[in-house]
């Protein structure tokens, strides 16, 4: 594709992002039926679940953990904080960039309370649920920057942002998909984040299956790249990882709520060659 053609494509995702809307969003994905802890098919356990594991079983290592696109949340780096001295949240918008300070300064106020995901996270962990308070004193104190990104730049931070080395482990959820105006550009963009990791990290990628669309707020619909898994594996293997893992949740009929046409959600993780 000619690079006016590529440019553009990037622009109209951009436009699209500037009514989004942190606090719809997080109603629209992150409060019951779709974060519903009480229910054994819920998608929330399961993808707690495989940060979770990702996180812990002995592989990833290092001193820094980097959220691409991290947008208002921060259930992907309850388990991350434990294993990681320093990390850094990213997004395109300041409005999420401001959702997050909201949540470190703790001083009220917020869009949503996280802390049934620090609960279960906790009990993930094997502490007691009343533990959350601890774990999000853990992840405020580990957190050391909320920056601006953009995956469509070859550099997507700001220079010297990172030690040369890179970062130790990538952390990135529902982002590059929603982002991109088609499957190359999502394939280069995988690329472009690859390049803040350190040959030999590990990035943990989360993302939607079957999703043409989303809405980011009342009216604000966002288009997304359709991916199944095979595009998933053969993005990841064009861009220079080895896949590990790739783990898929077909969501329930009742969970489809109208703010999208997700049909599943894919875990992978990857090592940067
Ligand atoms: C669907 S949301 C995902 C948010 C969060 N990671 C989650 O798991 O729900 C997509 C995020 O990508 C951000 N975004 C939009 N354009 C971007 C770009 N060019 N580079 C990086 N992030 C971008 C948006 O601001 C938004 O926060
Ligand atoms: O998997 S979710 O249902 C979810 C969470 C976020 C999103 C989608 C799905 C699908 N559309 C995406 C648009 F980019 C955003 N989920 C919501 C509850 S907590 C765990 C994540």
């Amino acid at each position: 594709m000619e690079e006016k053609a590529k440019e553009n494509g990037i622009a109209a995702m951009a436009a699209c992002y500037q009514k989004f809307d942190p606090a719809a969003y997080l109603q629209y994905n992150y409060t019951p039926p779709r974060a519903d802890f009480a229910r054994k098919d819920s998608i929330v356990p399961w993808k707690l679940a495989c940060l979770h594991r990702a996180f812990t079983e002995g592989d990833v290592s290092g001193e820094l953990l980097v959220d691409i696109g991290s947008g208002p949340t921060l259930y992907q780096v309850m388990s991350g904080c434990e294993v990681f001295n320093k990390l850094i949240l990213t997004d395109f918008l300041e409005v999420n960039r401001q959702e997050l300070r909201c949540w470190l300064q703790n001083e009220g106020g917020c869009s949503l309370d996280w802390t049934p995901y620090l609960e279960h996270v906790c009990k993930l962990e094997g502490k007691r649920p009343s533990a959350w308070k601890e774990k999000a004193g853990r992840l405020r104190h580990v957190i050391s920057d909320i920056l601006p990104v953009d995956v469509h730049c070859s550099q997507p931070l700001a220079p010297e942002t990172l030690p040369l080395a890179g970062a130790d482990c990538l952390v990135s959820c529902f982002c590059l998909e929603s982002v991109s105006p088609d499957l190359p550009a999502f394939t280069r963009a995988l690329g472009h984040i690859g390049k803040l990791l350190r040959p030999g990290g590990h990035l943990l990628l989360i993302g939607a299956l079957g999703e043409s669309y989303y809405f980011g707020g009342p009216g604000v619909r966002i288009p997304v790249v359709p991916l199944n898994e095979a595009q998933v594996c053969d993005s990841l293997k064009e861009s220079g990882y080895t896949l590990i893992r790739l783990e898929v949740y077909t969501l329930p009929q009742d969970m489809q709520v109208g703010v999208d046409d997700v049909t599943g959600v894919f875990f992978a993780k990857a090592k940067k060659e």
